[in-house]
């Protein structure tokens, strides 16, 4: 166990901390707040959900010179709700401190963007092609950044954001400090080491598993189009309290959204082509609670933390193991357990074992559930909450009109029919979905990063061509607007 106390932090920062609910550091924190705070480059892997977020934000708040009004540290991050994210988590760091952090990105108003930089804000968390758009306009200046983060490096990489990136650091003082994390760290990582770092040092948090062991893992061995009614059914029985459904396309997307709402679930998908308005929007009411189901894109959930995240659905199996960490690892953060349920056709079965593989993790094989397990499932989520309202033991309005109830009818019946009303019973309403064309089979175990994102582009940098993306679908691949 270590204690914030002994990392070498500030009472100003540990004041902050407290406050946040953290107690002891987690591993990664432990592990690399020391040399971070030395100013040491660093690579640091560990488990979704572990704190890296805090891990290089802690020291970097603590180096801000609060004096002085100028960019001292720049973040890097793939999507725009990250971005708002690391912004949020690192404000409430530096709020001892009275650290000014401000999150730039795209498709928010770039004059409201200019005014909030004239504050003087020292720290930036943005996304590649916006913080370019302001380096550009010379409304961000780097000339006193001695600190640049990037998070999720691998997926940045992923999304053709490499190009940006390197423009970016051009602007940035060579004697800075160069900081990398994600969970995964695949092969061609190095390359953005190789040429923007000094020296690194590599810190993986030894883990057995590339996942965390508090998410029980799952498979499901069914035929693409059983797969929905499959979801449904195991919605019905597990009653998670926030899942999250990941598709393979923005399209795949929007049809599961849809289709999940017509059987009555209260769903809504995140994905690029959405207004940015409408993205915020949807997150903010999956974190209040007002939709059960978030339906993703790979790259809409990055990094994102979300508490009361229960259950994750694969609906598309993941293309690449990397993708299959980052999401699963939406449920089973900060100590918290989770379920994932991975479905997987017979054809791209081959795909179960690279994952397997990779994350050194057996899932384990779970029977698509009959209907009549959906409707039992239903009734124990009713039952459980007849009895939390027996519980809470408010009931004096309503004891008169129970009373007379009973002395019409015996109690087995009334309750029973309180049940059958209560209890929402498994819905074959018929929905649409567009099949999807099933993953390749598997030959070449070292795809090339760019061919993985089909479909799925999400801010990408002009300079990205999906070649598979265009020749499948036939159209060119839409850009969201920096
Ligand atoms: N030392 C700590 N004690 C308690 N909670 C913590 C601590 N450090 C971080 N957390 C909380 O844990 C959650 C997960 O942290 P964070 O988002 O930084 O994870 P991550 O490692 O970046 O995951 P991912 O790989 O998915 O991006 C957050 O809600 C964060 O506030
Ligand atoms: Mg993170």
């Amino acid at each position: 166990m270590t204690l914030f106390e002994d990392l070498g932090i500030s009472p100003a920062t540990l004041k902050s901390l407290k406050k946040m609910g953290f107690e002891e550091a987690t591993p990664i924190q432990a592990e690399t707040i020391p040399m971070s705070l030395q100013n040491k480059d660093l690579i640091g892997q560990a488990q979704t959900g572990t704190g890296k977020t805090a891990a290089f934000g802690i020291p970097l708040i603590d180096k801000i010179e609060k004096e002085k009004n100028h960019i001292q540290g720049i973040i890097i991050a793939p999507t725009r709700e990250l971005a708002v994210q690391v912004s949020e988590e690192l404000y409430k760091i530096g709020s001892g401190k009275r650290v000014g952090v401000l999150a730039i990105y795209g498709g928010q108003d770039i004059n409201r963007q200019i005014r909030a930089l004239k504050k003087g804000p020292h720290i930036i968390v943005g996304t590649p092609g916006r913080l370019l758009d302001h380096i550009n306009r010379k409304t961000i200046r780097l000339d006193n950044v001695q600190t640049v983060i990037l998070d999720e490096a691998d997926e940045m990489l992923n999304m053709g954001f490499i190009e940006d990136i390197e423009s970016i650091l051009a602007k940035v003082p060579e004697e800075r400090q160069t900081l990398l994390f994600s969970a995964t760290m695949p092969g061609p990582i190095q390359k953005i080491a190789e040429r923007f770092m000094k020296d690194p040092q590599v810190i993986r948090v030894k883990a057995r598993e590339m996942t965390v062991p508090s998410i029980e893992q799952f498979y499901v061995e069914v035929q693409e189009k059983n797969k929905f009614d499959v979801m449904t059914r195991l919605l019905d029985i597990q009653s998670p309290e926030l899942a999250i459904v990941f598709g393979r396309t923005k399209r795949r997307v929007d049809e599961l959204a849809e289709a999940l709402n017509l059987r009555g679930y209260t769903a809504e998908g995140i994905h690029g082509d959405l207004s940015q308005a409408k993205r915020m929007s949807v997150l903010r009411k999956f974190k209040e609670g007002s939709i059960d189901v978030l339906v993703a894109t790979d790259v809409a959930a990055r990094g994102l933390d979300i508490s009361g995240v229960t259950h994750v659905y694969n609906f598309d199996i993941p293309q690449d193991p990397e993708s299959y960490v980052h999401r699963i690892g939406r449920t089973g953060r900060a100590g918290k357990t989770g379920m994932a349920m991975t479905f997987v056709t017979p054809r791209e079965k081959s795909y179960l074992s690279v994952v397997e593989r990779t994350t050194k993790r057996k899932m384990e094989r779970m029977k698509a559930p009959t209907l009549d397990q959906a409707l039992e499932g239903q009734q124990r989520a009713v039952v459980d909450k007849i009895v939390q309202t027996i519980e809470s033991n408010n009931l004096q309005y309503y004891r008169q009109a129970a009373e007379e109830l009973l002395s019409d009818h015996d109690p087995a019946t009334v309750v029973a029919s309180v049940l059958k009303m209560l209890t929402k019973e498994p819905d074959n309403t018929p929905v649409r979905l567009t099949e999807e064309k099933p993953l390749p089979m598997r030959r070449d175990r070292d795809k090339k990063p760019q061919d993985r994102r089909r479909g799925q582009d999400y801010n990408r940098n002009k300079n990205y061509k999906p070649r598979t993306a265009a020749k499948r679908t036939g159209g060119k691949p839409s850009r969201t607007p920096r």
